[in-house]
């Protein structure tokens, strides 16, 4: 069971001050964009079928963890960028239970009050790792429909929506992709309407940023602000179909600070407006820098001037709005091994 899901870039990202829960209220315009994860979930082999008789579904019961999870990883995060030993490098994707498509799966399965699961993830990252475009949200959405469908379990969206506001902010978006208003911490979305289609291209960073440091930083300094800002300009832009429009409109409060954490993302963004961009923007909370550019041509020709520029690790273009969390190759039927016990 093969399932993809979409990158975001925050078009608006307006932030609060912090929240008794250590969160910020925020307003955030979200458009997911044609970067993808892709996730396979399988049953290793041996691995126990259906428990189908009472005394097999509680011979499954003792002991037994929901989901037991074995991690591969290919692609963005395969290596440590830190070498051996950099456990606090927010770059390395962790292959344990710390996973976050590992934490969906466990999720699915205490819903569906399944018990007993051996399953293989196997994660072909094409999104950036903590380079602030929701990588690890994406999986943990695309596990969410991938575990859904292998254990026929029928989750509704809302009960798979609510599932993945547990596991991030982030996370409910990529399960819809499209455009959409967040608010809250981010988590509570509303579909927004988009005209047309934008190109969008990203410089990478090396290393990544910590999306709480990057709040943190965020709450040194007090403006004095007590609400986020609203996403009015953008929301009206995004209706036009005007690049030029949504590129001036274009807002993110958290690129201040992450700008402060890594100095060199101001010279990534002159870059970009230097090679004709739209609009600029740090990519949430950083690395990414985002920029929007007039057609796909122009695209192009900004991705080449950012690669020449030597100020990115790697540059990828990519078109907007893209769709959520999709199943690309279900196995047949008779191929799909029956569920660990139910309780
Ligand atoms: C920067 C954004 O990517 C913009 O969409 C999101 O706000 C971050 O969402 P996320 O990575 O899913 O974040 P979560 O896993 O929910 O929270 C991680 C940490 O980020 C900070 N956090 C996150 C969201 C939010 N509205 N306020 C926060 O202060 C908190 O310190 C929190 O402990
Ligand atoms: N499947 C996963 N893929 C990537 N990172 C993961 C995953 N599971 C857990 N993580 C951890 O989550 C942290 C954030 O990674 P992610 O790529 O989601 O960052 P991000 O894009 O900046 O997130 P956001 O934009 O939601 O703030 C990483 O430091 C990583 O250790």
């Amino acid at each position: 069971m093969t399932v993809r899901a979409p990158a975001k870039v925050n078009l608006h990202l307006g932030v609060g001050p912090r929240r008794a829960d250590g969160y910020h209220e925020v307003i955030t315009a979200l458009q997911a964009v044609s970067l993808y994860d892709e996730l396979t979930v399988s049953t290793p082999p041996g691995a126990p079928g259906e428990a189908r008789g009472p005394e097999e579904a509680s011979a499954a019961a003792e002991g037994t963890p929901a989901v037991a999870a074995t991690v591969e990883i290919a692609g963005e995060g395969t290596a440590a960028p830190g070498g051996a030993g950099a456990a606090d490098d927010v770059s390395v994707v962790p292959t344990d239970a710390d996973n976050l498509a590992v934490r969906a799966a466990l999720l699915v399965a205490e819903a569906a009050g399944i018990r007993g699961a051996r399953i293989h993830l196997a994660l072909a990252k094409g999104i950036p790792v903590a380079a602030g475009m929701a990588g690890g949200s994406a999986d943990a959405a695309a596990a969410l429909v991938a575990c859904d469908a292998l254990w026929g379990a029928g989750l509704s969206a809302g009960t798979l929506a609510r599932l993945a506001a547990r596991l991030g902010s982030d996370v409910p978006f990529p399960l819809t992709g499209g455009t959409a208003l967040g608010l809250g911490r981010g988590e509570r979305l509303s579909p927004v309407a988009s005209a047309g289609e934008y190109h969008w291209v990203f410089a990478l960073a090396d290393g990544g940023l910590s999306t709480p440091a990057v709040y943190r930083e965020f709450d040194r300094i007090d403006d004095g602000r007590t609400e986020p800002t609203p996403a009015d300009a953008v929301l009206a832009a995004l209706t036009t179909a005007d690049p030029a429009q949504l590129g001036a409109a274009l807002v993110n409060d958290l690129q201040a600070p992450a700008i402060r954490l890594r100095p060199a993302l101001g010279d990534v963004l002159a870059a970009g407006r230097g090679h004709g961009a739209l609009g600029a923007l740090v990519s949430g909370s950083g690395p990414t820098c985002a920029f929007l550019a007039r057609d796909a041509e122009h695209g192009a020709l900004l991705a080449a001037g950012l690669e020449a520029s030597g100020l990115a690790r790697a540059v990828r273009r990519a078109t907007a709005p893209a769709a959520g969390a999709t199943i690309v190759t279900a196995p047949p039927p008779s191929a799909i091994p029956p569920p660990a016990a139910r309780s």
